[in-house]
């Protein structure tokens, strides 16, 4: 029956085409793109964000990349003429950037504001639910278990500070090896942040030398450089699945190597995993493995089914949480360590605040903060000329909203301009200077300031906040304590040029580290 219906319409759309002519079929085609546009018209949503005019299929693409400069910057440049709320099309999907502490802050407080946009590569590669891809909603119990675990860590409180405090005196036993001479203190640091994240997630710290910590650590290095918080290929669906064609990927080597360094680096995950589940040491203490399998148990024996609870959400947890955690933290420090060398008189102010307070027998702690406002502002001041994740991290609408006004339909991608907010001259005079003062009040008081948002804002801010002050902190005042850091007199001048990946970083750079008396 289907058979000889199929034949008759056939034979039925075959005299209709044979009946047309030429200039029939020129008309019909005309007609089809006439109802086509003006179906688009009438179909397109109305009072979207304002944002530059943009290219057929490639939308603001060219404008954003061709010319060259940083993509944070470049889109900078647009708000000027657009406003805070701009829209910004790339191919195959709206994206629309927010500017001004005000406006983020707002928005990021909103549920249907905080899912993340598909990461196709990721999703492609090791599909599963964490941090950084979208979850249907099953973050939040990810995020309450994360945050339970670094609760139970003491993060935030001073038993906690005793992990970073024997990272740190590693670290200072690191700087010295190399006796005042030029080295690249990008692998110390690295090495000590990711060590502190090691003992949140495995329960454990690594011999600097371990061969399965070396390997991690590797991978991701190259991870980071390879990929990008609003890096143009994650975030447009387009861009993400052109790039998996295999046709593609022959030509785009970096992208072929980037599959292979993700499925590299869960499989050290994995690894690390296994060996975690191992009989554990009398002086293991409880990790966030443990408490994601112990939960889950207790569901099971519940007979509750939860869906973040999987067992494949658990590597991504975990990698998450590595990936963020390390990079972020070690990053700041370099910056930290480039701003010191380049303005010695604000790093021997430090150094005069910490002697004060501490002596030169003991060792700052935390518990020394308020008596040290001026390292506190210095602080402040780093994370803010050295804004690490200049464009956030990518939320996404879960259904159709307003913002300022603005109609904002479900789906589209959502970017904090942060290294706008950090450097808008209306908010930070002089905003290219490293000033720490702009963090002290009349009394020499600190002054925090709430147009600093280094860890975003919001339902979806930075999950390891407490974490990563913490560290910034006993790092910090540890090695000023311990050495001037100086610049080596084989290179000329001291640059500030950033480099993007998953963090924005300084380009790499020796230093000398001189023991003070
Ligand atoms: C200086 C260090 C750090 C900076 C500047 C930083 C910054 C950020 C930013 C801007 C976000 C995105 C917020 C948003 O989506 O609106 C974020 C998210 C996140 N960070 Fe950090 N971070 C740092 C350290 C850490 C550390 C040490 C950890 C590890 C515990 C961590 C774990 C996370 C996680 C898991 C998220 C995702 C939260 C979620 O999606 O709910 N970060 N961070």
């Amino acid at each position: 029956m289907c058979d000889i219906l199929w034949e008759l319409s056939k034979k039925f759309i075959m005299e209709i085409l044979s009946a047309l002519t030429v200039l029939d079929v020129r008309s019909l085609l005309l007609g089809i793109a006439v109802f086509l546009v003006v179906l688009w018209f009438l179909r397109r949503p109305r009072n979207l964000p304002p944002g530059p005019w943009s290219w057929p299929i490639l939308g603001n693409l060219p404008q954003l990349t061709w010319f060259g400069g940083e993509l944070h910057e470049n889109i900078s440049k647009l708000t000027a003429r657009y406003g805070n709320v701009m829209r910004i099309n790339l191919p195959g999907v709206c994206m629309v950037v927010l500017h001004g502490n005000d406006t983020v802050k707002e928005a990021f407080s909103r549920q249907q504001l905080s899912e993340r946009p598909p990461a196709y590569v990721t999703q492609v590669v090791a599909p599963g639910t964490g941090f950084f891809l979208p979850s249907d909603g099953k973050w939040t119990e990810l995020r309450r278990l994360s945050m339970t675990v670094l609760r139970k860590l003491g993060v935030g409180k001073s038993a906690f500070e005793q992990n970073i405090v024997t990272e740190a005196d590693i670290l200072i036993e690191e700087f010295k090896r190399h006796g005042g001479q030029a080295f690249d203190p990008k692998h110390a640091l690295g090495n000590a942040v990711s060590n502190i994240i090691c003992t949140v997630v495995f329960g454990r710290r690594f011999q600097y030398t371990d061969p399965a910590f070396e390997q991690l650590l590797k991978v991701v290095d190259v991870l980071v450089s390879q990929s990008g918080a609003g890096d143009m290929f994650e975030i447009s669906p387009v861009l993400n699945k052109l790039a998996m064609l295999p046709g593609v990927r022959t030509y785009v080597p970096s992208l072929r190597t980037y599959v292979a360094n993700v499925n590299n680096f869960y499989g050290h995950i994995n690894l690390l995993m296994k060996e975690h589940s191992k009989e554990k040491s009398a002086d293991h203490h409880e990790d966030l493995i443990d408490v994601f399998l112990s939960e889950r148990k207790i569901k099971e024996q519940q007979g509750v089914e939860n869906a973040a609870l999987q067992p494949e959400n658990l590597k991504h947890i975990v990698g998450d949480l590595f990936a963020a955690g390390s990079e972020t933290t070690a990053t700041t420090l370099r910056w930290g360590m480039l701003y010191m060398m380049a303005h010695p008189q604000i790093q021997a102010r430090v150094q005069k605040e910490l002697d004060d307070v501490t002596g030169r027998n003991r060792l700052p702690r935390i518990a020394d903060k308020s008596e040290l406002p001026y390292t506190e502002a210095v602080l402040c001041e780093i994370q803010r000329v050295g804004t690490i994740v200049p464009l956030g991290v990518a939320h996404a609408t879960t259904e159709d909203t307003a913002i300022a006004g603005y109609n904002i339909p479900k789906g589209t991608i959502i970017i904090p301009n942060i290294w706008h907010n950090h450097f808008d001259p209306l908010v930070w005079e002089e905003p290219e200077k490293f000033r720490p003062e702009r963090f002290l009040d009349g009394d020499g008081k600190f002054r925090p300031r709430e147009e600093l948002m280094p860890f975003g804002s919001g339902r979806r801010s930075c999950l390891g906040e407490h974490l990563a002050r913490m560290e910034l902190f006993v790092f910090f005042t540890y090695l000023l304590h311990h050495f001037t850091i100086k610049k080596p007199d084989h290179v000329p001048a001291v640059s500030f040029k950033g480099t993007n990946g998953v963090v924005w970083g300084p380009l790499n750079f020796d230093i000398c580290a001189s023991v003070r008396e």
